[in-house]
């Protein structure tokens, strides 16, 4: 197949300069402790720029996204770092093995290189599968004329499966043009015996020591022996050397079949580590430790039918307390939102936990727990047995403002008001698959809250409430309003119950999802009765 490669002249990167970094690639590049510092200029809306630590991968791709720039991206995005990407060769490979490998032209790994290192404020570049001479020379090239603060070196050669992933005869390149400018090297037990000309299988702790020394003295700065496949270990040890003094890493060894791609993994986090400012010790603990979590978490999982099965590198994002896969929010779920509170709950002699069940059961589709004076232990206390209820019953529970209770006992969402944390921070602080919902009296403000992500928005108060002190009333008119701009959907609240749920829902605005409620359930001698009324209401207007 013929290689047609574009270059397109109009490409930023001819009129920008590269000035970062200069100067930068000398030996005494990682110390003890460096750190980056980021650029805090101011943004219109006065928040602070910051410079996020940023890694490039050079590397393959690997189809079954279980090594390779897959895995670099995965184990940087862990981390909390940038990753961008050069790919160097394309594979088609899964948990079975390794099908093909297409390599990509030097000369487009070459331009790739130009387009990220001259403008995107590279770190600290990783590499992985270079699969030709012409590709690591580019790389040296390229990196001697956009100089980064550390170059961490996958040796990569043959897959887990034994299939060769790059050409034997890069080796020589590998040793004499790399290593010598490379900070870290990560080679396993067969590529260190690799790198030594085979002439020895590495078998024991010693003879990993002698590896190292002989490797170092090939160049690398520092180098770090995996130990993974070490027989006759309990532990999986890894050998670290400066130069001077051996530490070794200890982590049980874990049985588990989804361990392709702990290489690229180990390799991205120590480059990530590193981009954010560790020294080269702390960034190889972390990564050792990361390594021993994701498989721990990864055992389990089950993708493909071979062998080697991938890691989640990502299971810290998961809410495991939930099920793997999230439910979704649905609108619909609006309609009979029932609003817990504390007063009226004593008033009547009744728990938290039993308000809930009985608005279940009487036909609440949504329950916000709206706390405001309970003691932060009690609260959260009866939040957890609220969210036991819920869940059995497949029905959302949302916290009142308190973020923290939300966080902690692993609630479907929050709602929030006007003068609590901002949509966008509650975002940040619950992720992507949590239920925001905000209060809003305005078109603006609606506006607003779609703007920030908000999943719907409260409005009102409709009608006046005691619930709520000092709350301005904007009546069906302002409630009309705001649903009428409104692109989220909408739950509408404030003194609303049996006798006027009907003139709410009558205002006709596809964007009205429902009514939220708090004295017309729980201020009542039956909370199942009134929800059972209210619901057969709403099901019927
Ligand atoms: N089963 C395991 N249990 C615990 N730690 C492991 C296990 N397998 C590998 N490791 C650790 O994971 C890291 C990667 O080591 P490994 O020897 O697997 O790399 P590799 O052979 O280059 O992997 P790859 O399959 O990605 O090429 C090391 O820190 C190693 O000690
Ligand atoms: C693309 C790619 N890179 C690295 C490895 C080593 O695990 C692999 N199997 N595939
Ligand atoms: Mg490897």
């Amino acid at each position: 197949m013929a290689d047609t490669i574009f270059q397109l002249r109009s490409l930023p990167f001819f009129s920008t300069h590269h000035h970062h970094y200069a100067c930068r690639h000398s030996r005494s590049r990682i110390m003890a402790s460096s750190s980056t510092s980021p650029s805090l200029k101011m943004t219109h809306d006065g928040c602070p720029k910051n410079k996020i630590p940023h890694v490039l991968s050079v590397a393959g791709s690997d189809s079954g996204a279980g090594a390779g720039i897959q895995a670099d991206m995965k184990a940087c995005g862990a981390a909390g770092v940038y990753c961008s990407t050069v790919l160097t060769a394309v594979t088609a490979q899964n948990t079975v093995g390794v099908q093909g490998v297409h390599l990509v032209p030097e000369e487009f790994v070459a331009l790739q290189l130009i387009s990220v290192l001259s403008d995107m404020n590279v770190d600290v570049v990783k590499t992985g599968i270079l699969p030709s001479i012409g590709t690591i020379r580019v790389l040296c090239e390229k990196l001697k004329e956009f100089p980064v603060r550390a170059l961490v070196v996958d040796p990569v050669m043959v897959s887990t499966s034994g299939d060769l992933l790059a050409s034997p005869a890069t080796m020589s390149t590998y040793l004499e043009e790399l290593l010598p400018m490379t900070d870290i090297v990560t080679p396993n037990l067969k590529e260190a015996s690799a790198m030594l000309g085979d002439v020895k299988e590495l078998q024991t702790l010693d003879d990993m020591r002698s590896a190292a020394k002989a490797i170092h003295s090939m160049g690398s700065r520092y180098v770090l022996i995996k130990g993974g496949h070490l027989k006759d270990s309990a532990d999986a040890v890894d050998l670290f050397f400066d130069g001077e003094r051996f530490h070794e890493l200890h982590g049980p060894y874990i049985d588990s079949q989804n361990t392709h791609g702990t290489g690229c993994t180990l390799a991205s986090y120590i480059a990530a580590e590193l981009a954010k400012g560790c020294s080269m010790l702390q960034a190889v603990q972390e990564a050792k430790n990361f390594i021993g979590k994701v498989i721990v978490h990864s055992k389990y999982m089950v993708i493909g039918s071979g062998q080697q099965g991938p890691l989640d590198h990502l299971f810290h994002l998961k809410n495991h307390s939930s099920g793997m896969i999230k439910k979704r929010f649905n609108s619909d779920n609006l309609l009979l939102y029932a609003v817990t509170d504390s007063v009226m709950n004593k008033k009547w002699g009744r728990s938290i936990v039993d308000a809930v069940k009985s608005a279940i059961e009487g036909g609440a589709t949504i329950i916000q727990l709206r706390e405001k004076e309970a003691e932060t232990r009690y609260f959260l206390e009866m939040a957890i047995a609220c969210m036991e209820i819920c869940r059995s019953r497949d029905i959302m529970l949302l916290i009142n403002d308190r973020i923290d209770i939300a966080l902690a006992c692993d609630a479907h969402g929050v709602h929030i008001g006007q003068f609590d944390m901002p949509v966008m921070k509650v975002r940040n602080l619950l992720g992507p698959s949590k239920v925001i919902g905000v209060s809003c009296k305005t078109p603006e403000q609606a506006h607003q809250a779609w703007m920030d992500g908000a999943d719907y928005i409260g409005c009102g108060g409709v009608f006046s409430t005691t619930t709520k002190e000092n709350n301005r009333t904007i009546g069906l008119e302002g409630l009309k309003t705001v649903c009428s701009t409104s692109k989220l959907p909408v739950v509408a609240i404030g003194g609303i119950n049996g006798s006027n749920a009907r003139s709410v829902m009558e205002i006709n605005d596809p964007n009205l999802k429902g009514v939220a409620v708090v004295s017309a359930l729980f201020d009542r001698e039956s909370i199942l009765e009134e929800t059972h009324h209210l619901k057969s209401l709403l099901l019927h207007s």
